[in-house]
């Protein structure tokens, strides 16, 4: 019986299970935990093990709860379920995430006890943000930046799934946390309201407290499965152990090396412990991966163990074919993009994601692809570029400078500039405006102006004048130096609660969809096309953008990393918590990393660039430790990728290689370690192929 249904899987599934897969398949009764490496086949395990429990172990389809990570995930789960098992086995198994599941348990008590309670929303007038935006000014007395923001949304989130007080919670970026926190908490229970994470807390809450309705989800899913297990937090455990109790049937899947949501309090170490929670635990190792390349699991393999917190595991690949890593050190990152516009091919757009650490990273990203008509779609398109304060100073200065009576725009940017305007320099161009056709002409007026103010007045007139003719790139670098936005940038970033480097990141994301504009209304209207095309583009179809973060538990034949550099991934937080000694952090970038390339089946392309208006960038530590390995290797032939002018080689020869790429093939050893260190020197790739 065992053997024809594992028959029937290979060929429902066109793949035999090895042994490591079967035996965890086969797990019946009692706890167990999956420890696997990316592309292991750990999603494939705990769809067949469902198909198991049911035809080998008779158990009712509809008495096995799955519980993945997220919507996307237990969607994918059930339609591969069904698509595999389901006419034959007529199931009906659950899949869900555990925030459904915590909310469906919430609305049948809610039922029951005659109470109601509604989600908050995220964004609105009585939107979750707004309302911690309200709690925050109010006790803080200042503004709450975006960064702010997200860090505040993450320590409330922390703090539920570590099951802490918020006492207990040491936030580095928010003043006065605790009291922040109780105040939402009390904004929240006042209006029966629950975020997110509350209902965590409350299906916890009511599961202690209610026997009778516990003991129903008991009956009601004797079988329990949990995939992503190292993204799991305290909260999630103690609901899960709670419902297992005191069979235990649990059948976790995980791989520490891909947690990823440390800052949101996702525990990896609970799964360590497993043993002393179920000592009666089975433990099953699958290190075999059957998604990637051997070059990419290399690299892989070579990058995660750097990583100090962990259970030391090798990837081993599966499969044979060969196909090197590019790695592309571009100038600019324009040259970036344009290489990445050539690479992609157009009859496997649907099987290419471009992966990037942080969210932004799409809009310049998505505004080339929709000029070049190459279909994309985007996933968790969080639109807040668009709202962005810093984007809405670049448009005030714009306005400004078409129409030098717009008092709206002026009010938002005269402190930000040069000229020192101060705020009764503002209320006197309220009162006086009228007829006038400059907001400087009036300044000029302005009673106890002394000369060098008042020609100061003038010559900001005239370069707002100036400002207006020119292109939107020039525009807004004009902005930056002559109006000195800059400065204040440099000035006020610390203040603002934003790094200046994300502000400069941000910037030359603005800059880079301003250069393929021809005007400063083409600028603006570009702005809100893409911002449609954006909102569009979730249900779209073609290359996938997406965070790495969400890109969790998908593959794909072609994968491009772009905006590997040093700061930006990892950023600037964990390289300096990283020289303090504090490794958490910057290793959890790395599970990013690693995260990211091992989503690649044959084709990975890692991309930077080296320079950002004249400065020089430095490429990814991670990128560098990649590197490193590669170097250290000793092949025949060495790949270059880049643009040399001319590297010494030997005895008086000069090499020019000018092509992007070139393989190239050594009878002479001693040839070919003159030319890598000549490549790594000049910061240029090489790869070994
Ligand atoms: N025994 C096998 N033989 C051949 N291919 C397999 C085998 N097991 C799994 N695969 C394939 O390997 C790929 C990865 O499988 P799966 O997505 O289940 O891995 P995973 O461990 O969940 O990966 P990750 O944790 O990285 O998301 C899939 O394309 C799957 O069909």
């Amino acid at each position: 019986m065992i053997q024809s249904f594992f028959q029937n899987i290979e060929s429902d599934y066109n793949l035999p299970l090895n042994d490591s897969q079967k035996k965890a398949v086969l797990h019946n009764n009692g706890p167990a935990l999956v420890l696997a490496v990316p592309g292991a086949g750990k999603t494939t395990v705990l769809i067949s093990r469902v198909a198991a429990l049911i035809s080998l172990h008779g158990v009712k389809p509809s008495k096995i709860l799955s519980i993945t990570f997220s919507k996307a995930s237990a969607l994918d789960m059930q339609s591969r379920f069904y698509s595999t098992f389901g006419a034959e086995l007529g199931a009906s198994p659950k899949f869900s995430t555990i925030h459904s599941f915590a909310y469906f348990v919430i609305r049948e008590y809610c039922r029951k006890a005659g109470v109601s309670y509604n989600l908050i929303e995220e964004n609105g007038p009585n939107g979750k943000i707004q309302l911690l935006r309200n709690i925050y000014s109010s006790i803080n007395k200042g503004f709450l930046s975006e960064d702010k923001l997200e860090e505040l949304v993450n320590g409330i989130g922390y703090v539920k799934n570590m099951m802490l007080s918020p006492e207990e919670f040491k936030s580095p970026g928010i003043k006065n946390f605790p009291k922040i926190y109780w105040e939402y908490e009390s904004a929240k229970k006042e209006n029966k309201l629950l975020d997110f994470d509350d209902m965590l807390s409350l299906c916890l809450d009511i599961l202690e407290k209610n026997g009778a309705l516990l003991e129903s989800y008991r009956v009601r899913y004797e079988y329990v499965q949990v995939d992503e297990g190292q993204d799991t937090s305290n909260i999630q455990h103690r609901i899960i152990a709670l419902l297992v109790k005191p069979k235990n049937n649990l059948f976790i899947v995980a791989d520490d090396d891909q947690s990823v949501y440390g800052f949101r309090g996702a525990n990896p170490k609970y799964l360590l412990e497993f043993k002393t929670h179920y000592p009666d635990a089975s433990v099953f190792n699958m290190n075999r991966n059957y998604r990637s390349t051997p070059d990419i699991v290399s690299i892989a393999n070579s990058l995660i163990k750097q990583n100090k917190l962990r259970y030391d595991k090798d990837l081993v690949a599966h499969s044979e074919s060969s196909h090197p890593v590019g790695i592309f050190k571009l100038d600019t990152q324009e040259n970036q993009y344009r290489h990445l516009v050539d690479s992609l091919v157009p009859s496997e757009f649907e099987d290419t994601a471009v992966l990037f650490r942080n969210n932004i990273s799409a809009i310049p990203i998505a505004d080339i692809l929709d000029r070049k008509g190459i279909p994309f779609k985007l996933k968790d398109s969080k639109l807040t570029f668009f709202n962005h304060w810093l984007l809405k100073d670049i448009l005030s200065f714009l306005k400004l400078a078409t129409d030098q009576s717009d008092t709206g725009a002026f009010e938002r940017i005269y402190h930000k500039m040069k000229g020192y305007i101060s705020k009764k320099g503002l209320n006197y161009v309220a009162k006086n405006m009228k007829t006038e056709k400059s907001v400087f002409h009036v300044l000029e007026l302005f009673p106890d102006l002394k000369p060098f103010q008042k020609e100061s007045m003038r010559k900001l007139s005239l370069d707002f004048s100036k400002l207006q003719k020119k292109r939107p790139l020039e525009a807004i670098e004009f902005i930056e130096s002559d109006l000195e936005y800059l400065k204040y940038l440099n000035e006020k970033s610390e203040f603002l609660g934003y790094g200046l480097e994300s502000n400069l990141n941000l910037l030359s994301y603005i800059k880079s969809i301003a250069s393929r504009c021809i005007s400063i209304l083409d600028f603006v209207a570009r702005l809100d096309d893409l911002k449609a095309t954006l909102s569009e583009s979730r249900d779209g179809h073609g290359v996938l953008l997406s965070t790495i973060h969400s890109s969790k538990g998908l593959e794909f034949k072609n994968v491009f990393l772009v905006d590997l550099i040093n700061g930006d991934f990892p950023s600037s937080s964990s390289i300096d918590a990283m020289k303090q000694g504090v490794l958490e952090p910057i290793e959890e970038e790395r599970r990013l990393f690693y995260v990211g390339i091992t989503r690649a089946k044959q084709n990975l392309n890692l991309l930077c660039y080296k320079y950002s208006d004249g400065k020089k960038l430095a490429p990814s530590m991670f990128l560098s430790e990649i590197e490193r390995s590669l170097a250290s290797e000793s092949e025949e032939k060495l790949r270059v990728y880049g643009r040399i002018e001319h590297v010494k080689f030997g005895e008086g020869t000069v090499l020019d290689i000018s092509e992007s790429s070139l393989l190239v093939d050594f009878d002479d050893s001693g040839q070919k370690q003159l030319l890598k260190s000549a490549c790594l020197e000049q910061n240029l790739i090489s790869i070994i192929d």
